[in-house]
Formats: structure tokens, C-alpha cells, sequence
């Protein structure tokens, strides 16, 4: 198949994205354009210079650029704004379904009412459904740099919301800054959450160890884990999240971007697929890693050498492990 075919036939595929930052949605473009509407001042002269500065070492190096990147998110209409332009882009890659997450301390702590950012990703959701046939979830992600304590403060202000929107908001999640902050560190907000009867994913062995996998598993009752892919450098734990179908939910642009892996033909994603394991394919924050799912997709087939057969399963993979 040459890459025309190989993107029609792949865009056919029913297929949902699972891990997804609605922040990292947020193109340069964009983030010029709400600067300018809200009066938020931006260390860069252009778009060019600012898509110039997006040059990662490592996940540490991302995340300072996209902390900084959503400042510029600050009414209902912000939140909606960009969501809406997420899932157009992601229904025309033929999503049929998005578990979105984002990062509610990423904007209370600017003093964004949690209220207003649940507005705007809800309007968005909710249209989405209705004018693109796309279905869609939140998962509440909590920042691991910051503490449990808050972690608890910001759920607790978002708890008297969940009736509003019991619709979407199904999930909980972790991300930021993985080493130096184990899954250990958020065990009792995480147990609180599923007493609450959230599903529950987390961030685990994208730069920090195959460790801290395990015990995104047993600590945090995990249901699926985003990457995953330092699983590889523990057996047992490869047979267990075989034997159990755990999904990962792996984003190969993303862990070539951040120097994960130094070239997409040394990820190991068909190898883990090869072993039985429930991986996926997504996009992570595609307007800082040069490509939405599709995008992802392609770029991993070729490298790889994928076939039909294995990228049938890929989709049907995220098909299995939607909540
Ligand atoms: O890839 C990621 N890892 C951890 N935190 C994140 N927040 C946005 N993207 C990421
Ligand atoms: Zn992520």
C-alpha cells in the first residue's frame, strides 16, 4: 500500500482514542489567537518562533512549554473552543470514540473556576456527539508533581459538579512529571476515587520504570495504563499484563518526540503487540508532537512494517478497552 492507501485504509478502521491531553490539542495557532482575545501576554513574537521552541529532550522539557501554552485558556468559550476543533480533527481520522483527559490543577491553580472548565469541555462533548456522531469521556487527571493533599482539594471541589455531568465524567487519571513521583504517592486518593466508582487509569513506564507499572496496577487499581512501555524490562509483569488484557495505551509520536525512543523503527509496539499484549495507538498531545492518531498510526505502520491484519487488531484494541 502506498501512504494514501495506507491512511484511507486505517481511516476506515473504527477506532477510539484513549489517551488523549485535551491541552495538548491546543495548536500554536491557536494559543496566538486566545492570547490575543484574552490579553494573556506570550513569550514568543510569532507562531513560527513558538512552533520553533517545540525541540524536547526529555518529558520535563514538554511540559514546562504546555504549562505554559494553556495559560492562555481562560473562559467557557476557551475550553469549548478547543475541544471542538479536537473533535472535528479526530472524527475526520475516523474516531468513533475519545476518552479525553485533562488537567483541572492545571487551571484552578490560575484561578479558573472549576466550573468553567467543565462547562466548556462538556458543550464541546456534548455537540460533538450530536453534529459528528463522536462519543466522548473526561478523565480528571491529577498533577503527580503536586501533592496527594491536593490532589484531594481538587476533587473535592469538582465532587458537587458530578451530577451535571455524570454523562462524561467517568474516569480519573495521573500524569506530569513520572520520575520521582510513584504511583505510591496517590494511592489514597486513588482508593477515594474508586470508592466513588470512578474507572481509573494512570501514567506509568513512559520514563520512569517498569516498577512503577506494577504498581499503577496494585496500588492505584489501575484499569489501563498510559504507555507502558518500559514494561518490557520486567517478564513477570509482561506475562501478567498479557494474561490480564491491561490495555496500554501507547503514543509512539509522543515517545519519539520526548526521546523515549531515538527512532520510530526502534519502538517496541509491535513487539508488544506481537506478545499478546492489549496495546493502542494515540496521540498524546499531537499539536506538540507533530500528529494526530492517524498521523500516529501511519507513521508507526511504516516504520514497523505493520500488516493489515495487525493494524485491524490496533483498532480493535481500542475498541475492547474504551470504559
Ligand atoms: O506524555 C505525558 N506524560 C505525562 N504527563 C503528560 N501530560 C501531558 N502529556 C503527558
Ligand atoms: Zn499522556
Amino acid at each position: 500500500m502506498n501512504t494514501q492507501e495506507l491512511r484511507s485504509f486505517i481511516r476506515d478502521l473504527p477506532k477510539a482514542e484513549l489517551h488523549l491531553h485535551i491541552e495538548g490539542t491546543l495548536e500554536a495557532d491557536m494559543i496566538f489567537a486566545l492570547a490575543e482575545r484574552n490579553k494573556v501576554r506570550l513569550p514568543y513574537a510569532d507562531i513560527e518562533s513558538l512552533n520553533r521552541a517545540y525541540q524536547f529532550t526529555d518529558l520535563q522539557s514538554f511540559l514546562d512549554l504546555y504549562y505554559a501554552g494553556a495559560a492562555v485558556l481562560q473562559t467557557e468559550q476557551d475550553f469549548h473552543d478547543m475541544t471542538w476543533a479536537y473533535l472535528q480533527r479526530a472524527a475526520a481520522d475516523g474516531v468513533v470514540h475519545a476518552e479525553i483527559m485533562f488537567d483541572p490543577q492545571t487551571h484552578t491553580s490560575r484561578g479558573v473556576a472549576i466550573e468553567t472548565v467543565f462547562a466548556g469541555l462538556a458543550s464541546a462533548m456534548r455537540q460533538g456527539h450530536k453534529e459528528l456522531g463522536i462519543s466522548s469521556s473526561l478523565i480528571f487527571s491529577f498533577l503527580r508533581h503536586l501533592s496527594e493533599a491536593e490532589a484531594f482539594a481538587t476533587l473535592e471541589q469538582a465532587l458537587p459538579l458530578r451530577g451535571q455531568y455524570d454523562d462524561l465524567w467517568l474516569s480519573v487519571g495521573l500524569d506530569s512529571s513520572e520520575n520521582g513521583n510513584p504511583p505510591e504517592k496517590f494511592q489514597k486518593v486513588f482508593a477515594h476515587c474508586k470508592e466513588l466508582g470512578f474507572r481509573r487509569v494512570a501514567h506509568a513506564g513512559e520514563e520512569g520504570p517498569a516498577s512503577y507499572v506494577r504498581d499503577a496496577l496494585d496500588l492505584l487499581q489501575a484499569e489501563r495504563i498510559d504507555h507502558g512501555v518500559r514494561s518490557e524490562e520486567d517478564p513477570i509483569l509482561m506475562q501478567r499484563l498479557r494474561q490480564e488484557q491491561i490495555p496500554l495505551t501507547v503514543c509512539p509520536l509522543s515517545n519519539l518526540k520526548l526521546c523515549v525512543v531515538p527512532d520510530l523503527k526502534q519502538h517496541n509496539l509491535k513487539r508488544l503487540l506481537e506478545q499478546g499484549l492489549c496495546v493502542t495507538v494515540n496521540s498524546d498531545d499531537p499539536a506538540y508532537f507533530g500528529g494526530y492518531i492517524l498521523d500516529n498510526y501511519v507513521a508507526t505502520a511504516q516504520a514497523l512494517g505493520l500488516s493489515k491484519e495487525q493494524l485491524v487488531q490496533l483498532a480493535a484494541n481500542s475498541m475492547a478497552a474504551r470504559f
